[in-house]
């Protein structure tokens, strides 16, 4: 799953389901409800608050006012929607970003100074130091600009005719919008191939590149109505792991290999290759591990 579906772009050919896109996603669907079905089953009311065990609360008793009550099937459906939409792009964003920083080891000394200042080599990452890796965040940003997870979005379709930018787009038109295309536009960045983190730290306004799609030069969770609703949870996730994998170990290309950074196309852009790298312990004290 994953790949292009030529039936997206023409969507005349969809009754023929070409790659057979259609009939591999059903049968997947239905292994997922499985799945997921018996983890609901047997959960039962075993007293642990988590996310899961909120939904099903409100799916046994409706919400405080007595309204807001969820189905079934929308608890599976938000169960799904977590599996499917934050797995893939969370660690393939974390392979970019770590397979980034071996390439350029000036921006991995920067990242390395901030996580001994903040964090300190006698003590692990905590969530409360997060906000404090600004350099780290910075880093993240810009392997986001250059390798958007989801270059092109998720496809728009309006539901009628309208007038963009000079152009009429048609009820019904399947638009693409193009990420990758705004992230290295030459007009927009200043040499807009090179993985220069500090171009997001010397803009005077830090709200002018966030992640919410405010600035349409930056989308990598997209914008509007469609934009990422796992966006917080994406950013604090990879931020956490990240901070911890670089404050634990010191991460070195394993002897004889050489990095590329080749990426292979698909509704997720991967790295082609998968990224190894040998972790050496660089905490100093070592029951910290
Ligand atoms: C680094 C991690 C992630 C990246 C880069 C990412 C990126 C994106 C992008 C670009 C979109 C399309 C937005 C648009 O077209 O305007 C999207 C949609 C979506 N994402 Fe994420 N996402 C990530 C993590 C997550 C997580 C953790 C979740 C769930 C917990 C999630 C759930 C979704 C869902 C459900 C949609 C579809 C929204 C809709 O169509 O209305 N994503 N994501």
């Amino acid at each position: 799953m994953g790949r292009p579906n030529v039936s997206d772009a023409f969507p005349l050919l969809a009754m023929f389901d070409l790659q057979g896109v259609q009939r591999e996603a059903a049968e997947l669907a239905a292994r997922m409800d499985g799945m997921i079905s018996s983890v609901i089953e047997r959960r039962g009311g075993n007293g642990r608050k988590d996310f899961l065990q909120v939904l099903l609360d409100l799916n046994r008793n409706g919400g405080s006012d007595g309204e807001s009550y969820v189905t079934t099937n929308q608890v599976k459906a938000l169960l799904m929607d977590i599996l499917v939409g934050g797995t893939d792009t969370t660690s393939t964003m974390l392979e970019w970003t770590m397979a980034q920083l071996v390439k350029h080891p000036d921006a991995m000394s920067k990242v390395y100074k901030e996580l001994n200042e903040i964090v300190g080599q006698n003590d692990i990452v905590e969530e409360s130091h997060l906000p404090n890796l600004t350099y780290l965040e910075a880093v993240i940003k810009e392997t986001f600009r250059i390798h958007p997870a989801l270059p092109l979005l998720v496809p728009r379709c309006p539901s009628r005719t309208c007038e963009l930018g000079g152009y009429t787009i048609p009820k019904g038109t399947i638009v693409y919008l193009n990420a990758y295309a705004l992230h290295t536009d030459p007009q927009l960045w200043e040499d807009p191939l090179e993985f220069k983190p500090d171009r997001f730290l010397s803009v005077e306004d830090d709200t002018k590149f966030d992640f919410q799609g405010n600035n349409f030069q930056f989308l990598p969770f997209g914008s509007g109505r469609r934009v990422c609703p796992g966006q917080p949870l994406a950013v604090n996730t990879l931020k956490y792991v990240l901070a911890t994998l670089l404050h634990s170990f010191d991460w070195k290309l394993p002897a004889g290999t050489e990095l590329e950074l080749e990426d292979k196309f698909g509704i997720v852009i991967k790295k082609m290759n998968p990224l190894v790298l040998v972790p050496t312990p660089r905490l100093l004290n070592l029951e910290l591990y």
